[in-house]
């Protein structure tokens, strides 16, 4: 029974001797299964000794183990490696102890042998695979942790420390032992973070703000899970941290740019109708009045164009700043573009609340602000709709603030205008007639009506103003200054304009049939007109195809176009006068005018605006300023000419004061051609 015992044991029962070789005196049947060699090859070596069975680097070690045990009369125990019949190395345990015959003496060892190669190769796969774990915990880029549920760290590896700003993670586990306290800037965090925990088990890409150790605020993102025992108690929370800050900071970024004007830094376009919804629910909920501010600069776009856009760019930062420090930190100044800004006043008890606010901003706009050591002064035209009055919804607040601000505009700019029903009854007619404009060429809609200019010396009609007329079909005549503004916009004037001018020079070439001498025509050419690519060239292929002299013509140019001192607008100027044309600065008096840019334009002659003559029995400074008009044109060798006579007292002072031309209501009223012709008929 102890024979069939043995040989069902998984590994080899055996005796053996205290020799060199530890000669087998008794193996059992397990001997072949865990060498390979059969009992009787290995009983007294004859074959092979279980010394040289013994893998050669064991051998030395083995034998001291055993023996110091064996001396010591003790069991022992180890574990080594022997080299298998088939040359494979296994592993053994061999648990044996030392046999003393009746006079004590060591006489042999007796033990039991069993291959445990499978548990060995286990055991040093799991050492494997937890000193690779190890290195990657070590080794990671990424922050790994694990904390009590209270907010402890258990264990964490050396990039936590380092992402925390700790020099070791001992730093760190002296350093930190309360995370939500400690860890977190806001300490409600950990709270969310166990909430999301406890809802689903495992926290991901948890981003949150927490302090490093010198007290720099980084953003982290966390992803973590819990860790529960069998019985499913939990244990801890295990997760990973990855500084996130240059992607936060690169976010900030393109947020801050995608919702920001960069020249300002205001809010722009984009936010607004995000701010002003935001604006009108915190009203309706408060019962407050909100009150939506359109912005526009006055003389922007002159200043830019002349002075250069640095100067424009320094003036709207200047603007910029006033303008959020006139308004409190709950209301929102937004940078719509160009020169406009829209401004969204909240918390407003009353109306006239909003008039303060306004005044405020229009003096704050106004205050003269020194740019590259030059003194610029600009005002602003503003047009406020109210909510809940003006609209409910933020489409219409913006756009009746925006027709109000308009409306602004026409009163004389340096001012703010209220949004109101017929202020929106005219903006629609506008749209209309914009709507109309665009056909009224192909349905030769328009006229052109001429007045005469006089000689005031003679008393003879020396030229002609062609003003154009438009005649809609179905409705009565409409003054240019009615739709020439909305062309100039709409770019429809550039069409017009040329139009014009070829209906001017066949009717100059009527008119010297009738007179028998060349009478000159003057037109007026827009602002938008005198920018058009090509001017000259179209100009010049006008009169080529109508043959009418170049020095008959003359081109009335507003003093706001002659403010564009660019090289080009001075090319343009001198390539108009090489075309033999005739030039004319109109309305003078009224723009911006700098006298030094007089003396550099190729002009031919000033007409004093009809402001000035019309005011001249009235205002003694009107009279002034008319004399020193005539003497600085004179002075220039410029003719000058008024505009606007309309009584027999203005004419005279003009003519006593060495005016050379005038027109007006005086001499003649703009006529449609025929009774123009009939003029000069009589004459
Ligand atoms: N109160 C008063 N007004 C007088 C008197 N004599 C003439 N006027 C008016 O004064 C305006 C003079 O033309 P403007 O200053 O060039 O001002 C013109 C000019 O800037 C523009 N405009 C007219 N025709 C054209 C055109 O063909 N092309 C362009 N681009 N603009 C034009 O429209 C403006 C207004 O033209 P109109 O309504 O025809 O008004 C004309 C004329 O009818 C007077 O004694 N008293």
């Amino acid at each position: 029974m102890l024979s069939m015992l043995m040989s069902n044991l998984q590994g080899m029962v055996y005796c053996c001797l205290l020799d060199a070789d530890w000669t087998m005196v008794f193996v059992s049947e397990g001997c072949r299964a865990l060498t390979g060699y059969s009992s009787e090859e290995l009983l007294f070596n004859k074959r092979i000794s279980y010394e040289e069975l013994t893998l050669a680097e064991d051998r030395l070690w083995v034998r001291r183990l055993i023996e110091k045990a064996a001396h010591a009369r003790k069991k022992f125990d180890l574990e080594y490696r022997i080299v298998h019949a088939d040359g494979s190395v296994h592993w053994v345990q061999e648990s044996g102890f030392p046999l003393f015959n009746d006079h004590g003496e060591l006489v042999a060892l007796e033990g039991f042998i069993q291959d445990v190669t499978a548990r060995k190769r286990s055991e040093q796969a799991a050492r494997d695979a937890e000193a690779r774990y190890r290195s990657i915990f070590e080794n990671a880029i990424e922050g790994i942790y694990q904390t009590t549920p209270s907010g402890q760290y258990l264990d964490f590896n050396p990039a936590l420390a380092r992402i925390y700003g700790y020099a070791s993670t001992q730093d760190l586990r002296n350093g930190i032992s309360d995370i939500q306290r400690q860890l977190y800037v806001d300490p409600e965090k950990r709270g969310e973070y166990i909430a999301i925990m406890q809802a689903n088990g495992e926290v991901r890409n948890f981003e949150a703000q927490v302090y490093r150790k010198n007290g720099d605020i980084i953003w982290i993102t966390e992803n973590a899970r819990e860790v529960r025992d069998r019985d499913g108690r939990l244990l801890f929370y295990e997760g990973t941290v990855e500084d996130i800050s240059e992607r936060k900071y690169y976010e900030q970024q393109i947020e801050y740019q995608a919702t920001h004007d960069m020249l300002t830094g205001l809010p722009n376009r984009t936010v607004l109708s995000d701010r002003l919804q935001q604006a009108i629910n915190f009203t309706a909920r408060y019962d407050n009045i909100l009150a939506v501010a359109f912005v526009d600069l006055d003389q922007f776009k002159f200043i830019n164009d002349s002075m250069g856009h640095h100067v424009g760019d320094s003036l709207l930062v200047v603007m910029a700043e006033r303008l959020a420090q006139c308004v409190r930190d709950s209301d929102t100044v937004v940078r719509l573009g160009g020169d406009e800004f829209v401004l969204l006043l909240c918390s407003l008890q009353k109306i006239e609340d909003i008039s303060h606010s306004m005044q405020r901003i229009l003096a704050a706009v106004a205050t003269p602000c020194t740019i590259d050591g030059l003194e610029f002064v600009v005002s602003c035209s503003i047009g406020i709709s109210v909510y809940p009055g003006d609209g409910q919804e933020a489409g219409t607040l913006l756009k009746h603030a925006d027709s109000a601000m308009y409306k602004a505009k026409q009163l004389g700019r340096n001012n703010f205008q209220f949004y109101t029903r017929e202020l929106n009854q005219v903006l629609t007619e506008r749209m209309a007639i914009e709507y109309r404009l665009r056909h009224a060429i192909e349905n030769a809609e328009f006229l052109l009506y001429y007045q005469p200019k006089i000689e005031l010396a003679s008393g003879r009609i020396c030229g002609a103003e062609a003003l154009i007329r438009w005649q809609p079909p179905d409705g009565a005549l409409i003054s240019p200054l009615s739709f020439i503004p909305i062309a100039e916009e709409t770019g429809q004037i550039e069409q017009i304009g040329r139009w014009v001018l070829q209906q001017a020079c066949l009717a100059a070439n009527r008119f010297q049939q009738i007179l028998g001498r060349p009478l000159p025509v003057a037109v007026n050419v827009s602002p938008r007109q005198f920018r058009q690519r090509d001017l000259i060239g179209t100009i010049a292929a006008t009169l080529a195809a109508t043959q009418v002299a170049a020095h008959t013509v003359e081109l009335e140019i507003t003093e706001s176009c002659l403010a564009h001192d660019t090289p080009q607008f001075i090319k343009t100027l001198h390539g108009l006068k090489a075309l033999g044309l005739t030039l004319a600065i109109d309305d003078f008096g009224t723009g911006y005018s700098s006298m030094a840019y007089l003396k550099d334009f190729p002009v031919d002659r000033l007409k004093i605006d009809k402001a000035f003559v019309g005011n001249l029995e009235h205002e003694s400074t009107d009279a002034a300023i008319l004399k020193a008009i005539i003497a600085l044109g004179h002075s220039l060798g410029l003719k000058v000419v008024a505009e606007g006579v309309e009584t027999e007292q203005q004419s005279a002072y003009l003519l006593q004061n060495g005016c050379d031309e005038a027109q007006g209501y005086w001499f003649g009223q703009p006529l449609a051609e025929a009774e123009f012709c009939a003029l000069l008929t009589s004459r």
